[in-house]
Protein backbone atom coordinates (compact mmCIF):
# COMPACT_ATOMS: atom_id res chain seq x y z
CA UNK A 1 0.00 0.00 0.00
CA UNK A 2 1.21 3.84 -1.07
CA UNK A 3 0.26 7.02 0.43
CA UNK A 4 0.56 10.58 -1.41
CA UNK A 5 1.85 12.43 0.92
CA UNK A 6 1.51 16.40 2.32
CA UNK A 7 4.39 18.06 3.93
CA UNK A 8 2.98 21.12 5.75
CA UNK A 9 4.20 24.10 7.16
CA UNK A 10 7.62 24.10 4.89
CA UNK A 11 9.61 27.65 5.27
CA UNK A 12 12.77 27.12 4.00
CA UNK A 13 14.28 26.15 0.79
CA UNK A 14 16.32 22.91 2.45
CA UNK A 15 13.16 21.60 3.96
CA UNK A 16 11.11 22.28 0.38
CA UNK A 17 14.03 20.54 -1.34
CA UNK A 18 13.95 17.59 0.66
CA UNK A 19 9.79 17.09 0.16
CA UNK A 20 10.13 17.57 -3.57
CA UNK A 21 13.80 14.77 -4.02
CA UNK A 22 11.68 12.54 -1.60
CA UNK A 23 8.33 12.92 -4.28
CA UNK A 24 5.71 14.52 -1.99
CA UNK A 25 2.37 15.17 -3.85
CA UNK A 26 1.84 18.67 -2.01
CA UNK A 27 3.68 20.66 -0.32
CA UNK A 28 2.17 23.09 2.43
CA UNK A 29 2.31 27.42 3.60
CA UNK A 30 0.60 28.15 6.69
CA UNK A 31 -0.10 31.34 6.41
CA UNK A 32 -1.71 31.93 9.74
CA UNK A 33 0.65 34.76 12.43
CA UNK A 34 -0.06 32.77 15.30
CA UNK A 35 2.14 29.49 14.13
CA UNK A 36 6.04 29.07 14.36
CA UNK A 37 5.73 27.95 10.72
CA UNK A 38 4.00 30.87 9.63
CA UNK A 39 4.98 32.33 6.32
CA UNK A 40 3.85 35.43 4.36
CA UNK A 41 2.36 35.38 1.17
CA UNK A 42 5.08 37.20 -0.40
CA UNK A 43 7.54 35.23 0.75
CA UNK A 44 6.03 31.97 0.29
CA UNK A 45 5.32 33.13 -3.35
CA UNK A 46 9.64 33.44 -3.86
CA UNK A 47 9.88 30.09 -1.70
CA UNK A 48 7.44 27.86 -3.22
CA UNK A 49 8.04 28.89 -7.26
CA UNK A 50 10.22 26.14 -7.04
CA UNK A 51 7.55 23.14 -6.69
CA UNK A 52 5.09 24.59 -9.01
CA UNK A 53 4.08 21.77 -11.24
CA UNK A 54 6.05 19.35 -9.22
CA UNK A 55 3.59 18.97 -5.75
CA UNK A 56 0.37 20.86 -5.52
CA UNK A 57 0.94 24.11 -3.44
CA UNK A 58 -1.19 24.18 -0.58
CA UNK A 59 -2.11 27.39 1.42
CA UNK A 60 -2.94 26.57 4.75
CA UNK A 61 -5.61 29.38 6.37
CA UNK A 62 -7.85 29.49 9.58
CA UNK A 63 -10.90 31.35 8.95
CA UNK A 64 -9.31 33.97 6.97
CA UNK A 65 -11.16 36.68 5.35
CA UNK A 66 -11.84 37.53 1.83
CA UNK A 67 -9.31 40.46 1.65
CA UNK A 68 -6.33 37.47 2.84
CA UNK A 69 -7.77 35.09 1.00
CA UNK A 70 -7.67 36.98 -1.89
CA UNK A 71 -3.86 38.14 -1.12
CA UNK A 72 -2.70 34.70 -0.95
CA UNK A 73 -4.59 33.62 -4.06
CA UNK A 74 -2.93 36.76 -6.14
CA UNK A 75 0.72 36.49 -4.66
CA UNK A 76 1.26 32.73 -4.20
CA UNK A 77 -1.50 30.99 -6.69
CA UNK A 78 -1.87 28.12 -4.64
CA UNK A 79 -3.36 24.66 -6.39
CA UNK A 80 -5.58 24.30 -2.89
CA UNK A 81 -6.44 26.43 0.07
CA UNK A 82 -6.63 24.10 3.26
CA UNK A 83 -9.62 25.12 5.27
CA UNK A 84 -8.48 24.74 8.96
CA UNK A 85 -10.63 26.40 11.09
CA UNK A 86 -14.50 26.78 11.66
CA UNK A 87 -15.61 27.17 7.77
CA UNK A 88 -18.79 26.13 7.02
CA UNK A 89 -19.87 24.48 3.82
CA UNK A 90 -20.65 27.93 2.14
CA UNK A 91 -17.95 29.50 2.71
CA UNK A 92 -15.73 26.54 1.26
CA UNK A 93 -18.01 27.26 -2.05
CA UNK A 94 -17.43 31.26 -1.52
CA UNK A 95 -13.68 30.45 -0.78
CA UNK A 96 -13.30 28.24 -4.40
CA UNK A 97 -15.56 31.28 -5.96
CA UNK A 98 -12.80 33.70 -4.85
CA UNK A 99 -9.71 32.24 -5.18
CA UNK A 100 -10.02 29.95 -7.76
CA UNK A 101 -8.26 26.93 -6.06
CA UNK A 102 -8.72 23.95 -5.10
CA UNK A 103 -9.91 23.18 -1.92
CA UNK A 104 -8.67 20.70 1.20
CA UNK A 105 -11.29 21.11 4.25
CA UNK A 106 -10.06 20.02 8.04
CA UNK A 107 -12.59 17.83 9.77
CA UNK A 108 -11.11 17.57 13.57
CA UNK A 109 -11.38 13.85 15.32
CA UNK A 110 -11.93 12.52 18.71
CA UNK A 111 -14.32 10.24 18.27
CA UNK A 112 -17.18 8.47 16.23
CA UNK A 113 -19.29 11.24 16.36
CA UNK A 114 -17.17 13.64 14.88
CA UNK A 115 -17.54 12.47 11.46
CA UNK A 116 -21.63 13.51 11.60
CA UNK A 117 -21.98 15.68 8.71
CA UNK A 118 -18.68 15.00 6.99
CA UNK A 119 -21.19 13.92 3.85
CA UNK A 120 -22.39 17.80 4.20
CA UNK A 121 -18.43 18.42 2.44
CA UNK A 122 -18.38 16.25 -0.07
CA UNK A 123 -19.84 18.18 -2.55
CA UNK A 124 -17.36 21.51 -1.71
CA UNK A 125 -13.91 20.53 -1.62
CA UNK A 126 -11.43 18.19 -3.38
CA UNK A 127 -10.28 16.41 -0.42
CA UNK A 128 -11.05 16.06 3.49
CA UNK A 129 -8.28 15.37 5.96
CA UNK A 130 -9.53 13.78 9.09
CA UNK A 131 -6.81 15.56 11.51
CA UNK A 132 -6.87 14.99 15.51
CA UNK A 133 -8.90 17.28 17.74
CA UNK A 134 -6.11 19.89 19.49
CA UNK A 135 -5.97 19.52 23.27
CA UNK A 136 -7.84 21.28 25.29
CA UNK A 137 -6.63 25.27 25.56
CA UNK A 138 -4.17 24.49 22.20
CA UNK A 139 -2.71 27.86 21.27
CA UNK A 140 -2.83 26.29 17.61
CA UNK A 141 -6.04 24.61 15.84
CA UNK A 142 -3.09 22.10 14.10
CA UNK A 143 0.40 21.04 13.75
CA UNK A 144 0.24 20.43 17.07
CA UNK A 145 1.01 16.71 17.14
CA UNK A 146 -2.23 14.85 18.67
CA UNK A 147 -2.65 11.63 16.88
CA UNK A 148 -6.67 10.07 17.29
CA UNK A 149 -7.68 6.59 17.02
CA UNK A 150 -6.97 5.20 13.05
CA UNK A 151 -9.53 2.49 13.70
CA UNK A 152 -12.50 5.54 13.54
CA UNK A 153 -11.40 5.73 10.05
CA UNK A 154 -11.32 1.91 9.01
CA UNK A 155 -13.71 0.72 6.33
CA UNK A 156 -15.49 4.23 5.58
CA UNK A 157 -15.46 5.39 2.53
CA UNK A 158 -15.43 8.96 1.23
CA UNK A 159 -16.25 10.96 -2.24
CA UNK A 160 -12.89 11.89 -2.73
CA UNK A 161 -9.11 10.93 -1.94
CA UNK A 162 -8.84 11.94 1.70
CA UNK A 163 -6.17 12.47 4.19
CA UNK A 164 -5.34 11.04 7.70
CA UNK A 165 -2.86 13.86 9.87
CA UNK A 166 -2.10 14.37 13.35
CA UNK A 167 1.11 13.51 15.21
CA UNK A 168 2.12 11.48 12.59
CA UNK A 169 6.06 10.52 11.92
CA UNK A 170 8.37 8.28 10.21
CA UNK A 171 7.93 5.66 13.07
CA UNK A 172 4.07 5.71 12.82
CA UNK A 173 3.35 6.21 9.35
CA UNK A 174 3.38 3.36 7.99
CA UNK A 175 0.42 1.83 10.95
CA UNK A 176 -1.53 4.88 10.72
CA UNK A 177 -2.11 3.56 6.75
CA UNK A 178 -2.82 0.45 7.08
CA UNK A 179 -5.42 0.47 10.13
CA UNK A 180 -6.96 4.11 8.80
CA UNK A 181 -6.77 2.86 4.96
CA UNK A 182 -5.66 6.72 4.28
CA UNK A 183 -4.49 7.48 0.55
CA UNK A 184 -3.30 10.41 2.03
CA UNK A 185 -0.80 11.52 4.72
CA UNK A 186 -0.17 15.24 6.21
CA UNK A 187 2.98 15.72 8.68
CA UNK A 188 4.10 18.62 9.79
CA UNK A 189 5.62 18.45 13.93
CA UNK A 190 6.86 15.03 12.98
CA UNK A 191 9.09 16.33 10.83
CA UNK A 192 10.85 18.43 12.77
CA UNK A 193 13.91 19.10 15.49
CA UNK A 194 12.25 21.94 17.32
CA UNK A 195 9.03 23.75 16.95
CA UNK A 196 8.42 25.26 12.94
CA UNK A 197 12.17 23.51 12.09
CA UNK A 198 11.70 21.12 9.49
CA UNK A 199 14.45 18.44 9.51
CA UNK A 200 15.21 17.31 5.74
CA UNK A 201 16.36 14.13 7.30
CA UNK A 202 13.06 13.17 8.86
CA UNK A 203 11.01 14.57 5.72
CA UNK A 204 12.89 11.79 3.30
CA UNK A 205 12.63 9.09 6.14
CA UNK A 206 8.36 9.84 5.96
CA UNK A 207 8.17 9.71 2.45
CA UNK A 208 9.80 6.75 2.07
CA UNK A 209 7.91 4.96 4.61
CA UNK A 210 4.78 6.58 3.10
CA UNK A 211 5.68 5.40 -0.10
CA UNK A 212 6.15 2.02 0.65
CA UNK A 213 4.13 1.04 3.48
O1 LIG B 1 1.15 23.71 11.39
C1 LIG B 1 0.67 24.71 11.93
O2 LIG B 1 1.34 25.47 12.66
C2 LIG B 1 -0.78 25.01 11.74
C3 LIG B 1 -1.31 26.14 12.36
C4 LIG B 1 -2.64 26.44 12.20
C5 LIG B 1 -3.46 25.64 11.43
C6 LIG B 1 -2.94 24.51 10.82
C7 LIG B 1 -1.61 24.18 10.96
N1 LIG B 1 -1.10 23.03 10.37
C8 LIG B 1 -1.87 22.28 9.44
C9 LIG B 1 -1.47 20.94 9.04
O3 LIG B 1 -1.89 20.52 7.96
C10 LIG B 1 -0.69 20.01 9.93
O4 LIG B 1 0.20 19.30 9.12
C11 LIG B 1 -1.65 19.02 10.61
O5 LIG B 1 -2.42 19.70 11.55
C12 LIG B 1 -0.87 17.90 11.34
O6 LIG B 1 0.06 18.44 12.23
P1 LIG B 1 1.04 17.50 13.06
O7 LIG B 1 0.22 16.79 14.08
O8 LIG B 1 2.02 18.42 13.67
O9 LIG B 1 1.68 16.57 12.09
Amino acid sequence: MTAHAKICGLTTPEALDAALAGGAAFVGAVVFPRSPRHIEPLHAATLFERARGRAKIVAVTVDADDARLTEIALILKPDLIQLHGHETPARAEQVRTLTGAGIIKVLPIRAHEDFAGTNDWEPFVDHLMFDAKPPEGAALPGGVGARFDWTLLAGRAFRHPWFVAGGLTPDNVAQAIHISGAPMVDVSSGVESAPGVKDPALIAAFLDTARSA
